[in-house]
Protein backbone atom coordinates (compact mmCIF):
# COMPACT_ATOMS: atom_id res chain seq x y z
CA UNK A 1 0.00 0.00 0.00
CA UNK A 2 2.33 2.43 0.88
CA UNK A 3 4.27 3.82 -2.25
CA UNK A 4 8.21 3.81 -2.19
CA UNK A 5 8.33 6.95 -3.45
CA UNK A 6 10.93 8.78 -1.21
CA UNK A 7 13.44 10.59 -3.55
CA UNK A 8 17.22 9.93 -2.59
CA UNK A 9 18.23 14.08 -2.88
CA UNK A 10 15.44 14.79 -0.23
CA UNK A 11 17.22 12.18 2.11
CA UNK A 12 20.31 14.69 2.99
CA UNK A 13 17.91 17.02 4.08
CA UNK A 14 18.42 15.55 7.45
CA UNK A 15 21.35 17.49 7.61
CA UNK A 16 20.70 20.35 5.94
CA UNK A 17 19.65 23.82 4.75
CA UNK A 18 18.99 27.97 4.26
CA UNK A 19 17.99 30.93 5.77
CA UNK A 20 14.93 32.69 6.47
CA UNK A 21 13.68 33.79 3.51
CA UNK A 22 9.83 34.75 4.40
CA UNK A 23 10.84 37.71 5.47
CA UNK A 24 13.83 38.55 3.43
CA UNK A 25 13.12 42.72 3.13
CA UNK A 26 13.07 42.92 6.80
CA UNK A 27 16.90 41.34 6.83
CA UNK A 28 18.26 44.07 3.94
CA UNK A 29 16.40 46.49 6.35
CA UNK A 30 18.12 45.34 9.23
CA UNK A 31 21.76 45.93 7.53
CA UNK A 32 20.65 49.21 6.91
CA UNK A 33 22.09 48.95 3.61
CA UNK A 34 20.03 49.59 1.19
CA UNK A 35 20.15 46.86 -1.25
CA UNK A 36 18.17 45.02 -4.04
CA UNK A 37 15.88 42.15 -3.48
CA UNK A 38 16.88 39.45 -5.28
CA UNK A 39 14.70 37.05 -7.82
CA UNK A 40 14.32 34.74 -4.96
CA UNK A 41 12.90 37.35 -2.88
CA UNK A 42 10.59 38.70 -5.14
CA UNK A 43 9.66 34.79 -5.74
CA UNK A 44 9.05 34.21 -1.78
CA UNK A 45 6.80 37.91 -1.68
CA UNK A 46 4.59 36.75 -4.65
CA UNK A 47 3.91 33.20 -2.51
CA UNK A 48 3.85 35.37 0.99
CA UNK A 49 1.17 37.36 -1.10
CA UNK A 50 -1.34 34.98 -1.95
CA UNK A 51 -1.12 33.58 1.74
CA UNK A 52 -2.19 37.04 3.45
CA UNK A 53 -5.68 36.60 5.26
CA UNK A 54 -6.88 39.90 5.40
CA UNK A 55 -8.09 41.87 1.73
CA UNK A 56 -5.08 44.32 1.87
CA UNK A 57 -7.98 47.18 -0.26
CA UNK A 58 -8.12 48.01 -3.47
CA UNK A 59 -5.73 50.81 -3.27
CA UNK A 60 -2.67 48.32 -2.33
CA UNK A 61 -3.78 45.43 -4.74
CA UNK A 62 -3.51 47.97 -7.57
CA UNK A 63 0.13 49.19 -6.40
CA UNK A 64 1.17 45.27 -6.05
CA UNK A 65 -0.28 44.78 -9.77
CA UNK A 66 1.85 47.90 -10.75
CA UNK A 67 4.93 47.02 -8.99
CA UNK A 68 4.34 43.23 -10.09
CA UNK A 69 4.45 44.28 -13.74
CA UNK A 70 6.96 47.21 -13.43
CA UNK A 71 9.19 44.57 -12.10
CA UNK A 72 8.65 41.81 -14.57
CA UNK A 73 7.90 43.55 -17.66
CA UNK A 74 9.40 47.03 -17.42
CA UNK A 75 7.10 50.52 -17.94
CA UNK A 76 3.37 50.30 -19.43
CA UNK A 77 3.45 50.26 -23.32
CA UNK A 78 -0.08 48.79 -23.42
CA UNK A 79 -3.04 50.84 -25.18
CA UNK A 80 -4.94 52.61 -22.63
CA UNK A 81 -8.02 50.70 -21.85
CA UNK A 82 -11.20 52.82 -22.79
CA UNK A 83 -12.90 54.99 -19.80
CA UNK A 84 -15.48 52.28 -18.90
CA UNK A 85 -13.33 49.50 -19.16
CA UNK A 86 -12.81 50.96 -15.42
CA UNK A 87 -11.26 47.52 -13.63
CA UNK A 88 -8.79 47.59 -16.34
CA UNK A 89 -7.92 51.22 -16.91
CA UNK A 90 -7.35 51.26 -13.06
CA UNK A 91 -4.46 48.87 -13.73
CA UNK A 92 -3.18 50.31 -16.16
CA UNK A 93 -2.99 54.19 -14.70
CA UNK A 94 -1.58 52.29 -11.64
CA UNK A 95 1.28 50.80 -13.97
CA UNK A 96 1.53 53.88 -16.09
CA UNK A 97 2.32 56.18 -12.91
CA UNK A 98 5.78 54.46 -12.34
CA UNK A 99 6.94 55.70 -15.38
CA UNK A 100 10.30 54.28 -16.32
CA UNK A 101 10.97 52.90 -12.33
CA UNK A 102 14.00 50.06 -13.15
CA UNK A 103 13.08 47.31 -12.51
CA UNK A 104 14.99 46.45 -9.52
CA UNK A 105 13.58 49.17 -8.15
CA UNK A 106 10.61 47.93 -8.62
CA UNK A 107 11.26 44.63 -7.45
CA UNK A 108 12.37 45.49 -4.39
CA UNK A 109 9.24 48.18 -3.72
CA UNK A 110 6.73 45.13 -4.04
CA UNK A 111 9.08 42.59 -1.49
CA UNK A 112 9.46 45.80 0.87
CA UNK A 113 4.91 46.31 0.14
CA UNK A 114 4.66 42.62 1.00
CA UNK A 115 6.87 42.22 3.65
CA UNK A 116 5.05 45.24 5.46
CA UNK A 117 1.52 43.94 4.91
CA UNK A 118 2.93 40.38 6.57
CA UNK A 119 4.26 41.66 9.37
CA UNK A 120 1.54 43.49 10.25
CA UNK A 121 -1.08 40.64 9.79
CA UNK A 122 1.82 38.78 11.91
CA UNK A 123 2.08 41.28 14.92
CA UNK A 124 -1.88 40.74 15.36
CA UNK A 125 -1.31 37.01 15.78
CA UNK A 126 1.11 37.46 18.72
CA UNK A 127 -0.16 34.70 21.41
CA UNK A 128 0.30 34.41 24.68
CA UNK A 129 1.03 31.35 26.75
CA UNK A 130 -1.18 29.65 28.58
CA UNK A 131 -4.42 31.47 26.92
CA UNK A 132 -5.23 28.48 24.36
CA UNK A 133 -5.85 30.83 22.00
CA UNK A 134 -6.38 29.63 18.00
CA UNK A 135 -4.05 31.61 16.24
CA UNK A 136 -4.31 33.02 12.82
CA UNK A 137 -6.28 31.12 10.55
CA UNK A 138 -4.66 28.61 8.16
CA UNK A 139 -6.40 26.49 5.66
CA UNK A 140 -4.17 23.31 5.72
CA UNK A 141 -2.85 23.57 9.49
CA UNK A 142 -4.52 24.21 13.24
CA UNK A 143 -2.53 26.43 15.57
CA UNK A 144 -2.90 26.70 19.08
CA UNK A 145 -0.94 27.68 21.72
CA UNK A 146 -1.56 26.65 25.40
CA UNK A 147 0.40 26.22 29.12
CA UNK A 148 3.28 27.44 27.19
CA UNK A 149 3.59 24.98 24.46
CA UNK A 150 3.01 26.38 20.63
CA UNK A 151 1.27 23.00 18.89
CA UNK A 152 1.12 23.33 14.66
CA UNK A 153 -1.22 20.33 13.28
CA UNK A 154 -0.83 19.61 10.15
CA UNK A 155 -4.28 19.06 9.33
CA UNK A 156 -5.20 17.55 5.16
CA UNK A 157 -5.99 14.42 7.52
CA UNK A 158 -8.32 13.04 4.14
CA UNK A 159 -4.66 13.26 2.24
CA UNK A 160 -3.02 11.71 5.00
CA UNK A 161 -1.49 15.23 5.85
CA UNK A 162 0.22 15.66 2.40
CA UNK A 163 2.06 18.89 1.86
CA UNK A 164 0.76 20.98 -1.00
CA UNK A 165 2.04 24.21 -1.83
CA UNK A 166 0.00 26.20 0.39
CA UNK A 167 1.07 24.67 2.95
CA UNK A 168 4.73 24.84 2.62
CA UNK A 169 4.35 28.61 3.14
CA UNK A 170 1.59 28.33 6.17
CA UNK A 171 4.01 25.74 7.64
CA UNK A 172 6.83 28.55 6.85
CA UNK A 173 4.69 31.33 8.31
CA UNK A 174 3.76 29.42 11.56
CA UNK A 175 7.47 28.33 12.15
CA UNK A 176 8.34 32.42 12.20
CA UNK A 177 4.90 33.21 14.41
CA UNK A 178 5.77 30.68 16.64
CA UNK A 179 9.35 31.87 16.57
CA UNK A 180 7.70 35.23 17.69
CA UNK A 181 5.48 34.32 20.25
CA UNK A 182 5.32 33.68 23.93
CA UNK A 183 6.11 29.72 23.57
CA UNK A 184 8.35 28.21 25.06
CA UNK A 185 8.06 25.11 23.09
CA UNK A 186 6.79 24.30 19.48
CA UNK A 187 5.16 20.83 18.61
CA UNK A 188 4.33 19.55 14.76
CA UNK A 189 1.75 16.91 14.55
CA UNK A 190 -0.48 15.31 12.59
CA UNK A 191 -4.52 15.40 12.48
CA UNK A 192 -5.73 11.99 11.54
CA UNK A 193 -4.32 8.46 11.09
CA UNK A 194 -1.21 10.18 9.39
CA UNK A 195 1.70 12.06 10.58
CA UNK A 196 1.94 13.29 7.26
CA UNK A 197 2.77 11.41 3.81
CA UNK A 198 5.25 13.79 1.89
CA UNK A 199 5.07 16.26 -0.54
CA UNK A 200 2.14 16.21 -2.22
CA UNK A 201 2.24 15.01 -5.55
CA UNK A 202 -0.18 16.53 -6.86
CA UNK A 203 1.99 19.78 -6.53
CA UNK A 204 3.51 18.49 -9.88
CA UNK A 205 0.47 19.16 -11.97
CA UNK A 206 0.24 22.71 -10.97
CA UNK A 207 2.37 24.09 -14.05
CA UNK A 208 3.16 27.41 -14.40
CA UNK A 209 2.86 29.89 -17.41
CA UNK A 210 6.84 29.33 -17.64
CA UNK A 211 6.22 25.42 -17.84
CA UNK A 212 8.35 22.51 -16.05
CA UNK A 213 11.53 24.61 -15.85
CA UNK A 214 9.53 27.10 -14.16
CA UNK A 215 7.68 24.81 -12.06
CA UNK A 216 11.28 23.01 -10.69
CA UNK A 217 12.74 26.44 -9.62
CA UNK A 218 9.48 27.21 -7.84
CA UNK A 219 9.80 23.71 -6.10
CA UNK A 220 13.51 24.48 -5.45
CA UNK A 221 12.91 28.17 -3.76
CA UNK A 222 10.23 26.64 -1.63
CA UNK A 223 11.85 23.39 -0.60
CA UNK A 224 15.22 25.92 0.54
CA UNK A 225 12.64 28.00 2.11
CA UNK A 226 11.01 25.41 4.02
CA UNK A 227 13.84 23.36 5.19
CA UNK A 228 15.39 26.85 6.06
CA UNK A 229 12.65 27.75 8.26
CA UNK A 230 13.18 24.94 10.23
CA UNK A 231 17.01 25.07 10.46
CA UNK A 232 16.45 28.57 12.12
CA UNK A 233 13.93 27.80 13.92
CA UNK A 234 15.11 29.52 17.45
CA UNK A 235 13.00 27.47 20.23
CA UNK A 236 13.01 24.11 21.27
CA UNK A 237 11.16 22.55 18.57
CA UNK A 238 9.63 18.58 18.94
CA UNK A 239 7.71 16.48 16.85
CA UNK A 240 4.87 14.28 18.03
CA UNK A 241 4.80 11.37 15.37
CA UNK A 242 1.24 10.03 16.03
CA UNK A 243 0.99 7.97 12.64
CA UNK A 244 3.30 7.43 9.81
CA UNK A 245 5.42 9.71 7.96
CA UNK A 246 6.80 9.57 4.64
CA UNK A 247 9.29 12.03 2.32
CA UNK A 248 10.15 15.06 3.08
CA UNK A 249 8.24 14.70 6.22
CA UNK A 250 11.00 12.22 7.59
CA UNK A 251 13.84 13.83 6.30
CA UNK A 252 13.13 16.99 8.15
CA UNK A 253 12.80 14.98 11.48
CA UNK A 254 16.91 15.28 11.94
CA UNK A 255 16.14 19.27 12.29
CA UNK A 256 14.06 18.83 15.28
CA UNK A 257 15.31 18.83 18.96
CA UNK A 258 13.38 15.77 19.92
CA UNK A 259 10.83 13.70 18.09
CA UNK A 260 8.74 11.42 19.79
CA UNK A 261 6.71 9.03 17.94
CA UNK A 262 4.11 6.22 18.45
CA UNK A 263 4.85 2.53 17.75
CA UNK A 264 2.38 3.05 15.16
CA UNK A 265 4.17 5.10 13.39
CA UNK A 266 5.97 1.91 11.69
CA UNK A 267 6.09 2.97 8.04
CA UNK A 268 9.14 6.21 8.46
CA UNK A 269 9.88 5.73 4.70
CA UNK A 270 13.51 5.92 4.16
CA UNK A 271 16.22 4.59 1.56
CA UNK A 272 12.68 3.79 0.06
CA UNK A 273 12.18 1.05 2.61
CA UNK A 274 9.77 0.89 5.00
CA UNK A 275 11.67 1.70 8.95
CA UNK A 276 9.48 0.66 12.04
CA UNK A 277 9.53 3.64 14.86
CA UNK A 278 12.37 1.65 16.79
CA UNK A 279 14.45 0.65 14.01
CA UNK A 280 14.24 4.57 13.52
CA UNK A 281 14.99 5.47 17.12
CA UNK A 282 17.47 2.72 17.15
CA UNK A 283 19.11 5.04 13.79
CA UNK A 284 19.06 8.41 15.89
CA UNK A 285 16.19 9.57 13.88
CA UNK A 286 13.61 9.44 16.35
CA UNK A 287 14.54 10.07 20.18
CA UNK A 288 11.70 8.28 22.14
CA UNK A 289 8.70 5.11 20.98
CA UNK A 290 5.80 5.27 22.63
CA UNK A 291 3.25 2.22 22.83
CA UNK A 292 0.07 4.00 20.70
CA UNK A 293 -2.29 3.12 23.83
CA UNK A 294 -0.85 5.43 25.53
CA UNK A 295 1.16 7.92 23.26
CA UNK A 296 -0.70 11.07 23.72
CA UNK A 297 -0.90 11.04 27.38
CA UNK A 298 2.83 10.40 28.29
CA UNK A 299 4.04 12.56 25.56
CA UNK A 300 1.81 15.80 26.45
CA UNK A 301 2.85 14.70 30.50
CA UNK A 302 6.23 14.91 29.27
CA UNK A 303 6.48 18.27 27.07
CA UNK A 304 3.96 19.84 29.77
CA UNK A 305 6.83 19.47 31.57
CA UNK A 306 9.29 20.97 30.04
CA UNK A 307 7.63 23.89 29.02
CA UNK A 308 7.79 24.39 32.74
CA UNK A 309 11.89 24.66 32.42
CA UNK A 310 13.45 27.99 32.34
CA UNK A 311 12.78 29.74 28.56
CA UNK A 312 15.45 31.38 28.03
CA UNK A 313 18.29 29.15 29.35
CA UNK A 314 16.26 26.54 26.89
CA UNK A 315 16.22 29.24 23.98
CA UNK A 316 19.73 30.09 24.23
CA UNK A 317 21.63 26.07 25.06
CA UNK A 318 19.32 25.12 22.09
CA UNK A 319 20.72 28.35 19.84
CA UNK A 320 24.35 27.53 21.25
CA UNK A 321 24.01 23.69 19.95
CA UNK A 322 22.54 24.94 16.18
CA UNK A 323 24.88 28.02 15.77
CA UNK A 324 27.80 25.74 15.76
CA UNK A 325 25.91 23.88 12.58
CA UNK A 326 23.90 26.36 10.98
CA UNK A 327 26.71 27.74 8.32
CA UNK A 328 27.00 23.89 6.73
CA UNK A 329 23.25 23.50 7.18
CA UNK A 330 22.59 26.31 5.02
CA UNK A 331 25.19 25.04 2.85
CA UNK A 332 24.03 21.79 2.14
CA UNK A 333 20.00 23.01 2.01
CA UNK A 334 21.57 25.69 -0.94
CA UNK A 335 22.83 22.59 -2.96
CA UNK A 336 19.59 20.10 -2.38
CA UNK A 337 17.59 22.91 -3.60
CA UNK A 338 19.78 23.25 -6.46
CA UNK A 339 19.89 19.51 -6.81
CA UNK A 340 16.00 19.16 -6.36
CA UNK A 341 15.47 21.52 -9.61
CA UNK A 342 17.22 18.99 -11.99
CA UNK A 343 15.61 16.08 -10.52
CA UNK A 344 12.06 17.52 -10.93
CA UNK A 345 12.39 16.75 -14.67
CA UNK A 346 14.15 13.78 -14.25
CA UNK A 347 12.15 11.05 -16.13
CA UNK A 348 12.10 8.98 -12.62
CA UNK A 349 10.65 11.82 -10.71
CA UNK A 350 8.32 12.19 -13.45
CA UNK A 351 6.91 9.03 -14.00
CA UNK A 352 7.06 8.53 -10.10
CA UNK A 353 4.46 11.02 -9.57
CA UNK A 354 2.48 9.91 -12.84
CA UNK A 355 2.40 6.53 -11.42
CA UNK A 356 1.12 7.77 -8.36
CA UNK A 357 -1.57 10.33 -10.11
CA UNK A 358 -2.74 7.62 -12.60
CA UNK A 359 -3.25 5.14 -9.84
CA UNK A 360 -5.38 7.31 -8.03
CA UNK A 361 -7.90 8.67 -10.94
CA UNK A 362 -7.84 5.14 -11.75
CA UNK A 363 -6.72 5.14 -15.20
C1 LIG B 1 8.60 21.25 -3.15
C2 LIG B 1 9.51 20.37 -2.45
C3 LIG B 1 9.40 18.92 -2.81
C4 LIG B 1 9.99 18.09 -1.75
C5 LIG B 1 9.86 16.64 -2.04
C6 LIG B 1 9.86 15.74 -1.08
C7 LIG B 1 9.84 14.26 -1.29
C8 LIG B 1 8.54 13.65 -0.94
O1 LIG B 1 7.98 13.91 0.08
S1 LIG B 1 7.93 12.61 -2.15
C9 LIG B 1 6.32 12.16 -1.58
C10 LIG B 1 6.41 10.88 -0.76
N1 LIG B 1 5.09 10.39 -0.48
C11 LIG B 1 4.49 9.43 -1.18
O2 LIG B 1 4.98 8.91 -2.14
C12 LIG B 1 3.17 9.00 -0.63
C13 LIG B 1 2.15 8.76 -1.69
N2 LIG B 1 0.92 8.20 -1.05
C14 LIG B 1 0.76 6.91 -0.83
O3 LIG B 1 1.58 6.10 -1.12
C15 LIG B 1 -0.52 6.50 -0.15
O4 LIG B 1 -1.50 7.46 -0.43
C16 LIG B 1 -0.38 6.31 1.38
C17 LIG B 1 0.52 5.13 1.68
C18 LIG B 1 0.17 7.57 2.04
C19 LIG B 1 -1.77 6.04 2.00
O5 LIG B 1 -2.32 4.92 1.35
P1 LIG B 1 -3.85 4.49 1.68
O6 LIG B 1 -4.20 3.40 0.75
O7 LIG B 1 -4.01 4.25 3.13
O8 LIG B 1 -4.69 5.79 1.36
P2 LIG B 1 -4.91 6.49 -0.06
O9 LIG B 1 -6.31 6.18 -0.50
O10 LIG B 1 -3.81 6.18 -0.99
O11 LIG B 1 -4.80 8.03 0.36
C20 LIG B 1 -5.90 8.79 0.85
C21 LIG B 1 -5.98 10.07 0.07
O12 LIG B 1 -4.78 10.80 0.32
C22 LIG B 1 -4.14 11.13 -0.91
N3 LIG B 1 -2.69 11.18 -0.71
C23 LIG B 1 -1.97 10.48 0.16
N4 LIG B 1 -0.69 10.81 0.06
C24 LIG B 1 -0.59 11.76 -0.88
C25 LIG B 1 0.49 12.50 -1.42
N5 LIG B 1 1.74 12.36 -0.98
N6 LIG B 1 0.21 13.40 -2.36
C26 LIG B 1 -1.05 13.60 -2.80
N7 LIG B 1 -2.12 12.92 -2.33
C27 LIG B 1 -1.88 12.02 -1.38
C28 LIG B 1 -4.55 10.00 -1.85
O13 LIG B 1 -4.42 10.39 -3.16
C29 LIG B 1 -6.01 9.84 -1.44
O14 LIG B 1 -6.74 10.91 -1.99
P3 LIG B 1 -8.12 10.66 -2.75
O15 LIG B 1 -9.02 10.04 -1.74
O16 LIG B 1 -8.57 12.00 -3.20
O17 LIG B 1 -7.81 9.74 -3.90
Amino acid sequence: MVARLAPRWCLRALRSPLQVIGFPSLQLHMSGIAMRASQEDFENALNQVKLLKKDPGNEVKLKLYALYKQATEGPCNMPKPGVFDFINKAKWDAWDALGNLPKETARQNYVDLVSSLSSSSESSNQVQPGTDRKQQEYENLVVTSEDGITKITLNRPTKKNAINTQMYQEIILALKAASNDDSILTVVTGNGDYYCSGNDLTNFMDIPPGGVEEKAKQSAVLLRDFVGSFIDFPKPLIAVVNGPAMGISVTILGLFDAVYASDRATEMLIFGKKLTAGEACAQGLVTEVFPDSTFQKEVWTRLKAYSKLPKNAMKISKQVIRNMEKEKLHAVNAEESSVLQERCLSDECINAAVNFLSKRAKL
